[in-house]
């Protein structure tokens, strides 16, 4: 069978691109051997998401995981075969194979078409460990099908997904320890937004083990487990994810990879294989549900159009959000990246009178802004004679810190300076005031409980 646009997975980055292909006229195959909506729906987003509300409310790990189960199945049934067919995408059920140039299997059926879009997503990487298959460790593909939360358990890593478990976990009544080879929580992101996260977690209960490589993992009887020197119930394995890849015979249609097994993919989504382009997690770029959205519309719009004129992915315009309690949002550039005729202004929740209302103030915003284009190195004088200079990143700690990097993310998307900021009316007493609060700072060289500093001078 013929298509002009074939589509393989049919998680956020292939539903975005299948639709992108109906839009645009395209009559558009969706190959899928897993449930539409991929990760995001079933192991991702929506399952840790829900968890971690049910969790904060207090209620009992029973009904949590009932409403884990009920959430995910209201959110699939909004993206069911029947809805993508109504809305014109033919969705075909099974593995997808490459055979050829732009010409896949799929059972016993051969589809092909001149535009190929892959977005096979990414599975759970297990580590090397002696003795970690037969200690049977929950993932992230298992551990929301839990009846019940063990009494204790151990997270072996603490990134964005590890502290989220962790947290959740830690709430619903379990004993956690959280192990992670890095020195600090959260190792991607910035040392300041991870202690912070560290001490919420530790008030929550869990032992943080920063520094801790485990060599190997004891399997107890009863699915109990040994390491690190750790008895637990359970083990919980967050430590990372796989591009997916195995059985696609990419070499079959001239698809390389790289050495973490990401499909290798230029500034515009095009692998190295003529008309095929690859988007979401099996990219390795930005393992984000809102990114791989971003770029299955993308991949489509630059399959239809010569090179010169394709739109680049920008993954310096891609926000991220880490749903622990406080959330941690960034976007751009850190400060650390910025260079040195960048400003940074950081005000502490303290200095917010809505986070003093709340009672939570623990958290911070800080905003990276640099000279405009042709500006020679500012004084903290020059830069307010610029407006405040352009934005070029923001971290925010804090409660809703996830809802207010939007209004960042928005002002970097449109280049503004950050005096325009500064000059929007923002409700009193809303969390977002903090986002004013430093960009007032930028644009006039002081504010009330603001820190005005050169990047990298801490
Ligand atoms: C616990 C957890 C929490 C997360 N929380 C967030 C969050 O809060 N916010 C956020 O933005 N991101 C979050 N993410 C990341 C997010 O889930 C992923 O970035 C996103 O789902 C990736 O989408 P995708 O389309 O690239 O891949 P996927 O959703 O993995 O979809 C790929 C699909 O391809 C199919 N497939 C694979 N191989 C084949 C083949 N050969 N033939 C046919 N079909 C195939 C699979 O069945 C699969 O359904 C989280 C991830 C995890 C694990
Ligand atoms: N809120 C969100 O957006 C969100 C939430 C969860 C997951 N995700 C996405 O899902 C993906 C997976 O998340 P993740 O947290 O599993 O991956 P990650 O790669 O971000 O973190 C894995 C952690 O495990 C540690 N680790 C790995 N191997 C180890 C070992 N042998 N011993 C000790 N520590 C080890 C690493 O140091 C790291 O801190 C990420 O790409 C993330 O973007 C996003």
């Amino acid at each position: 069978m013929t298509h002009d646009l074939l589509v393989i997975g049919a998680g956020a980055g292939g539903l975005s691109a299948a639709r992108a292909g109906v839009r645009a006229g395209l009559s558009t195959a969706l190959v899928t051997d897993g449930p539409i909506g991929g990760d995001c729906t079933f192991t991702g987003c929506v399952p840790s998401k829900t968890l971690l509300a049910a969790a904060a409310a207090g209620t009992g790990a029973a009904d949590t995981f009932a409403r884990v189960r009920a959430t995910v199945a209201r959110v699939a049934a909004t993206e069911t075969a029947t809805v993508l067919r109504g809305e014109g995408v033919d969705v075909v059920e099974g593995r997808a194979g490459f055979t050829g140039d732009r010409r896949i299997t799929v059972g016993g059926s051969v589809l092909s078409a001149p535009r190929v879009v892959l977005a096979t997503g990414a599975d759970p990487l297990l580590p090397d460990l002696p003795g970690l298959a037969a200690a049977r460790p929950l993932t992230t593909d298992t551990v929301f099908a839990l009846e019940d939360a063990p009494q204790t358990l151990v997270v072996l890593g603490a990134g964005p997904a590890g502290c989220e478990l962790a947290q959740a976990f830690a709430r619903l009544g379990t004993t956690v320890t959280l192990v992670d080879r890095a020195r600090q929580v959260l190792p991607g992101l910035d040392a300041d937004a991870g202690a912070v996260v560290a001490d919420a977690l530790r008030r929550d209960g869990v032992d943080l083990r920063p520094g801790t490589t485990p060599d190997g993992v004891e399997a107890l009887p009863g699915d109990r487990v040994r390491v690190a020197g750790i008895e637990a119930d359970r083990l919980l394995v967050v430590a990372g994810r796989r591009p997916t890849t195995t059985g696609l015979a990419l070499d079959r249609a001239g698809v390389a990879v790289d050495l973490r097994g990401a499909v290798v993919v230029d500034g515009h989504l095009a692998t190295t294989a003529p008309g095929v382009f690859a988007v979401g997690d099996v990219t390795g770029l930005s393992p984000l549900t809102h990114a791989a959205d971003e770029m299955g519309r993308l991949a489509v719009g630059n399959l239809g159009r010569p090179r010169w004129r394709r739109h680049r992915f920008r993954a310096d315009r891609i926000p991220r959000a880490v749903f622990t309690d406080p959330e941690v949002a960034t976007v751009g550039l850190p400060e650390d990246e910025a260079g040195p005729d960048a400003w940074v202004a950081e005000i502490p929740l303290s200095a917010v009178d809505r986070a003093v209302t709340a009672g939570r103030e623990d958290g911070f915003v800080r905003l990276v802004a640099g000279p405009l284009p042709g500006t020679s190195r500012l004084t903290r004088d020059g830069l307010r004679r610029v407006g405040g200079g352009r934005l070029l990143g923001a971290t925010i700690v804090a409660a809703h810190a996830g809802e207010m990097i939007a209004e960042v993310a928005l002002a970097m998307r449109i280049g503004a300076v950050t005096g325009r900021l500064a000059q929007t009316v923002h409700a009193y007493p809303t969390w977002t005031l903090a986002v004013r609060q430093a960009a007032a700072a930028l644009a006039t060289g002081s504010g009330p409980g603001v820190t005005l500093r050169r990047a990298g001078r801490r």
